[in-house]
This record gives C-alpha cells, structure tokens and sequence, in this order.
C-alpha cells in the first residue's frame, strides 16, 4: 500500500539529515514541506519565534501538546540546557512512531518522553506518573478546540506556576478563538501575539505567548 505523508516526511530525514545533527533534521523537513509536500509542522518562520521564545525561558521542564512527526520537538529540545526535559503527547500511533524515529535521528531522545494519548487523559496523571510539579514552558499544538479546556486543565492540576510561559500555535489558522479570548481577558494571564504566517504559505498565522501570573 502507499506510505503515508509522515512516512516520506521520514525518509526525507533520513536521506538529507546527518544523524545528530538537530538543525539538518529541521532543515530536510522544511526543504520536504517547501518543496515536496506540505505538512502541517510549525515550520521555519513560526519555528523562528518558538526557538526565541525558548531561549528567553530556558526552561526545565517543558510539555508539548501535540508532537505529529517531532518537529517542533526537535526545535524545542536543541535548545534545552542539560538535564532539562521535555515531555510530548501524541495521540495517533502512527505519528507517535514516526516522531520517534526523527528525535533519535537528531539525538535528542535522552532530553525527549514521548508519550502516546490524549492529552486530557495524561495532564491529570502528570504529577504521579512523571515526578512532575510544575511546566516551565507548554507549547499547545494539538486539537485547536483542546487548547482552552486543557489550560483550564493544567491550572486545576496545579501544573502552572508564576511565570509559567504558554505558547499556543494557530491562534489564527485554523484558529483558537475561545482560547485566545481567555488569555487576552484573564487577569491570570499577560498575553501576547507574534504576528506570522501559516507554515510554508502566505495565509496569515500567529502565536500567543501567554504567562501564567498564579
Ligand atoms: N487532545 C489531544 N491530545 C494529544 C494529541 N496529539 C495529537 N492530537 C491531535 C492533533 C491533531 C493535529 C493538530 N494540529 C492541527 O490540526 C494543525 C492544522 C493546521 C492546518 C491544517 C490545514 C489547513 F488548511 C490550515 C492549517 C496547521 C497546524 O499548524 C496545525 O497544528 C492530540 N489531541
Ligand atoms: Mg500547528
């Protein structure tokens, strides 16, 4: 039968990457979505704005809703000092096991826990299951309309503290309008949005870098 998207976006990795190499895994898949087929990864312009946004936070500990073939997981992870660590949901298998294979391929899998399931199903086991008291960093990927429940979710587990910085991709395409209109209005929340465009087009997208004030 015919391979999947993310299975091509994988051979593509395999081909032009240099195994350990994190910025050539990056640059093959954004070469595969420019000029192959496109996928619905950050990509390199939005991509840009995360790795800012990541360096300035410097996390620790970091979850990821919503992994597809680990892209921003790769992104993300290059940047983290040693010891810190990231934890990404992935609900589809197939994805799951793809995004395996492409953080083994940049070398990143010691700092990377990838974990298949929904993520309404895994927030509330964050504590117990993985040690976790509270996320440095979230960046929200998944289900556009999972973002604002899910923050609801992660402020009920105690999973957010002071300073606690989310950032949410798709703010405009597809788009997050309850998300975006609980951040912007919430006293608990010092929003912001980094104006960009749709990976790999000219449709407008952006991101919203929200700080939790507790
Ligand atoms: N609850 C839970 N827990 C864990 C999970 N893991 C995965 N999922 C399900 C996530 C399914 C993929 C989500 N991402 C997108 O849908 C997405 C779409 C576009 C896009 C598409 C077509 C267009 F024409 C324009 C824009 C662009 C993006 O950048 C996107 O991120 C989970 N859900
Ligand atoms: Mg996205």
């Amino acid at each position: 039968t015919r391979s999947t998207r993310p299975q091509r976006l994988l051979k593509a990795v395999q081909k032009h990457a240099t195994r350990g190499d994190p910025q050539s895994v990056i640059s093959a898949i954004d070469h595969f979505c420019r000029h192959s087929e496109w996928a619905m990864n950050i990509g390199d312009e939005k991509g840009s704005i995360l790795d800012s946004v990541v360096s300035e936070v410097n996390p620790e500990k970091v979850l990821e809703l919503g992994t597809y073939c680990g892209y921003s997981t790769v992104r993300i992870a290059r940047l983290l000092p040693p010891g810190a660590r990231l934890i990404t949901l992935e609900f589809n298998a197939d994805y799951a096991a793809i995004a395996r294979q492409v953080i083994i391929w940049a070398g990143l899998e010691d700092k990377v826990q990838l974990v298949e399931g929904a993520s309404e199903d895994w927030i509330p086991r964050m504590k117990e299951h993985f040690g976790i008291e509270t996320f440095d960093f979230v960046f929200l990927d998944h289900w556009k309309d999972r973002y604002l429940p899910d923050t609801k979710l992660m402020e009920d587990c105690g999973l957010l503290r002071k300073g606690t910085v989310l950032l949410a991709d798709n703010v405009i395409c597809p788009g997050v309008p309850d998300y975006l209109a609980y951040v912007r209005n919430s006293l608990s929340y010092k929003s912001c949005y980094f104006k960009s465009h749709l990976e790999y087009t000219k449709a407008e997208d952006g991101l919203e870098k929200s700080v939790f004030l507790g």
